[in-house]
């Protein structure tokens, strides 16, 4: 049976700051209640996370790529919250000209930057994500991808590490490096993405570790360009090299008015999160000029241990906040000209 009858008790009757809470009125929740997906996706998928997390800031989750749509009186409503945007909708992709991307390195003396990533997420298409797929075709999801990743040449070529058979100092060692994902996020567990945990999960890497791919973390892929320094030009080109030989082999779910479909909405459209280690012990005395100068450059401040983390000796994880509505090439620019703002305001400050 459902658990959806308690889970729509938990929410309207609790306390919650969430765009779930805001959103899922009661006019919604009786439009969507019976609605479900061609892949099974139901409300219940959906809301799971944020009705048992009252303390969510989004609690709302896709059941699968449809459910955009099926859950759309939902699912809108929050998306145009959380992105800021009157409509939902996205260009088409677009990674910039390559050969002049205008992305000369940050910090040329390395003071202050100390490595850059650029991530991307993506889903296959026909599959469900987590809280609606089965262990087999989180396996299914596996293998295809792994075949895809076995394909790719130079500098990129690399090898599959499962989770089912790593040692657990040789994960802890992967997380430690921040190339590893964890499975510590209680938000993303009762939404089903630990589901079935370590099965069909892994880490994909080249030599040098400067391309990864996690595989069936909160999406079913994420592709990941880092390296110690602020050279974003070389990170975001090898990240893009990757992309374009990999959706060669692969197909992935994408709407023409959400771009690329991720679990959860607040990924969805460019998916890329372009970020930076960045010390800045001046401003991190003071907290507020550096929030002011993130919030006028639509930038996100992070700790260093990833999501929800604190900040540790003045080092951040400075990224760009938006990815819905604009381009990849213009989310990239936010982030390389935000960071110039930072670099020169930790120069200037006493
Ligand atoms: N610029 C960077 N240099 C080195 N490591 C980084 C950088 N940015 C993020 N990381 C590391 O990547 C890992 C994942 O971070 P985090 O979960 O915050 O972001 P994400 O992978 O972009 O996904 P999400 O936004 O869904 O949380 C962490 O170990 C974090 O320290
Ligand atoms: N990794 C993410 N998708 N983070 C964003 C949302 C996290 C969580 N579901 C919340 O509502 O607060």
């Amino acid at each position: 049976m459902s658990d959806l009858p308690e889970l729509w008790k938990k929410l309207s009757e609790g306390e919650s700051k969430s765009l779930l809470k805001k959103h899922c009125t009661k006019e919604v929740y009786e439009k969507l209640k019976d609605k479900k997906s061609k892949l099974g996706g139901t409300l219940a998928d959906c809301i799971r996370s944020g009705a048992l997390n009252l303390n969510s800031g989004v609690g709302v989750y896709a059941c699968d790529p449809e459910g955009y749509e099926v859950f759309k009186e939902l699912l809108d409503p929050v998306i145009m919250d959380y992105h800021k945007v009157d409509k939902v909708e996205h260009p088409p992709c677009d990674f910039g000209p390559q050969d002049k991307l205008g992305f000369d390195p940050l910090d040329a003396t390395g003071e202050f930057i100390v490595s850059t990533r650029v991530r991307v997420g993506r889903s296959h298409e026909g599959y469900p994500f987590p809280p609606v797929s089965t262990d087999e075709q989180r396996k299914d999801m596996e293998n295809k991808t792994i075949a895809a990743l076995n394909t790719l040449e130079g500098e990129l070529k690399g090898k599959y590490y499962s989770l089912e058979t790593m040692t657990p100092e040789e994960n802890q060692q992967l997380i430690d490096d921040h190339f590893m994902f964890k499975n510590d996020d209680k938000m993303l567990g009762d939404a089903g993405g630990y589901n079935g945990w370590p099965k069909a999960r892994g880490i994909f890497f080249n030599d040098n570790k400067t391309f990864l791919c996690w595989i069936n973390e909160e999406d079913h892929l994420r592709f990941i360009s880092m390296q110690k320094g602020g050279d974003v030009g070389e990170v975001y080109k090898r990240l893009v090299s990757a992309i374009k030989q990999l959706e060669k082999k692969l197909t992935f779910a994408y709407s023409k008015r959400h771009g690329y479909l991720t679990f959860c909405p607040t990924n969805l459209g460019t998916t890329l999160r372009a970020s930076v280690h960045i010390k800045v012990p001046k401003l991190a005395k003071n907290e507020e000029v550096l929030n002011k100068i993130c919030a006028d450059n639509k930038l996100q401040p992070r700790g260093i241990h990833g999501e929800h983390t604190e900040s540790v000796g003045g080092v951040y994880d400075i990224s760009n906040k938006r990815r819905l509505g604009l381009t990849e090439y213009q989310a990239m620019q936010e982030m390389y000209n935000g960071i110039k703002e930072i670099i020169q305001a930790e120069k200037n400050a006493k």
